[in-house]
């Protein structure tokens, strides 16, 4: 299994190009399935994730042709990638597959709207808490759906066409709002969600789907309006950059200090943790190329946070912050109130020498004036990126083990981290 190794103590100082968003790309190769036509997405990722998120589509039927830019032996990037759900053959989504990824369930969607049918085997996903699917089945019931769950597949059907309808979400669900907006684009009539996500990754799919046709209106606000079309043609349609990954470099640069041009970066789309950065410390500038973040010579101040939807300081960043605050000059506290066990980054950068006390779902992080490496392993996504933040600052190596967590949403790390100045490296074995 592939390792990252860092040798912690160098500034950050170039440029790093924000990749597309994973969990834009991700629902907007869901829509695919909406249409037989082709649905072309540029600025995909190339990432675990997405790759998977292909193998599972392609189960069902769908095609897909990909043109990217090539850097030099590397992967191909920024890429532009063509779907073609012309004929849908399977409408299961299998264990095997689905069981991987939290995303790949919401196929259920546009599979019911558009075939009257869909098996999809719950899902699985990051472990960071027990993500059940109740909003999923409450909503699509609403639209009229009959839904049943057999051993472990949640089987759902709707023979005559989905029914627009009002639905308040009980609690703000991303993946609920973009599985009821997409399902409601082919349903009959009009449907109106309430206590929607307002997501950046649901505007930028609502804007997919009404370049498809597809009439809906108010995403980004709590209140989101579908009226129901007959059939969605295809479209050319832009991943949004990545929120999280700028989040994260820019809390990299925070930490270790120096000088990085997040590159096509856009500061509305995170603009609660760019506030947080600033009172830390961190200078932030947005730029006409991206944000620019800088830290020279002053010490990291304490900041207290309290994970939210959209707009507030998203839970996808909160293991990165944790990270900066172990090296602030004073206490620091940190409410986590999305996922009920997302704290698992907290024993391992206690191996680093951090002094972090948990109670309930708030971290209380006393600041210590360094870390040390050492061999580090994390259990999700933005907690292994948790890890590398921390290495990048402790003094000596830093190993952290299990990167395939870290693969699923991060195009290319070492590479943009290493030409800002960071000793980082794969080991693979
Ligand atoms: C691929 C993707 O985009 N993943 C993101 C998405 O996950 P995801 O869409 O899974 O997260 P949700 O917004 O649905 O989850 C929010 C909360 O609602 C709960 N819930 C959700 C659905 C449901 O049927 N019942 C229920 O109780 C969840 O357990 C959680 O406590 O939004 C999260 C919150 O911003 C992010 O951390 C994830 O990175
Ligand atoms: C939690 C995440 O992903 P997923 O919802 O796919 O588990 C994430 O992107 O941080």
């Amino acid at each position: 299994m592939d390792r990252i190794k860092i040798v912690g103590g160098n500034e950050l100082r170039g440029r790093i190009p924000i990749s597309g968003a994973k969990n834009a790309a991700l629902p907007l190769i869901i829509a695919s399935l909406l249409t037989d036509d082709t649905l072309t997405l540029e600025n995909v990722p190339h990432l675990a994730d997405v790759e998977q998120l292909i193998r599972i589509l392609g189960n069902h039927g769908v095609d897909h042709s990909v043109n990217g830019r090539r850097e030099k032996q590397g992967e191909l990037y920024a890429r532009t990638i063509n779907f073609s759900a012309r004929n849908i053959v399977d409408t299961t989504a299998p264990y095997e597959l689905v069981s991987k990824m939290r995303a790949s369930f919401w196929v259920v969607g546009p599979l019911l709207a558009r075939m009257g049918e869909a098996r999809v085997s719950l899902p699985g996903g990051c472990a960071i808490g027990t993500r059940p699917v109740d909003l999923f089945i409450d909503g699509l019931q609403a639209l009229g759906a009959a839904i049943d769950v057999e051993s472990g597949y949640v089987i759902a059907t709707a023979r005559n066409r989905l029914r627009g309808n009002r639905y308040v979400f009980p609690k703000v669900s991303v993946g609920a709002t973009h599985v009821l907006m997409m399902a409601a684009t082919l349903a009959r009539g009009e449907t109106v969600l309430e206590n929607a996500a307002r997501e950046p990754e649901v505007v930028n799919l609502a804007d997919c789907l009404n370049a498809m046709g597809a009439k809906v209106s108010g995403a980004g606000t709590s209140t989101i309006t579908i009226e129901g079309v007959e059939s969605l043609s295809g479209a050319r349609h832009r991943v949004i950059p990545d929120r999280i990954e700028t989040g994260t470099y820019a809390m990299a640069v925070a930490m270790t200090g120096g000088d990085v041009l997040l590159e096509g970066a856009r500061p509305e789309l995170l603009q609660s943790a760019l506030d947080v950065l600033a009172k830390t410390g961190a200078e932030i500038t947005p730029t006409n190329e991206g944000i620019r973040v800088k830290r020279n010579g002053a010490g990291i101040t304490p900041v207290d946070v309290v994970t939210e939807p959209f707009p507030g300081f998203p839970t996808d960043l909160q293991a990165q912050f944790m990270a900066l605050m172990t090296m602030a000059k004073g206490k620091s506290h940190i409410t986590e109130t999305i996922f009920e066990n997302r704290f698992m980054h907290v024993q391992e950068l206690a191996r680093l020498g951090a002094h972090i006390s948990l109670s309930g779902q708030t971290a209380v992080i006393d600041g210590v004036s360094r870390l040390r490496g050492a061999p580090v392993m994390a259990t999700d996504l933005r907690a292994s990126v948790s890890l590398v933040i921390a290495g990048l600052a402790a003094e000596g190596e830093t190993i952290v083990n299990r990167v395939y967590h870290l693969d699923r949403g991060f195009e290319r790390l070492e590479e943009k981290l290493s030409n800002c100045g960071a000793q980082i490296e794969r080991l693979s074995s």
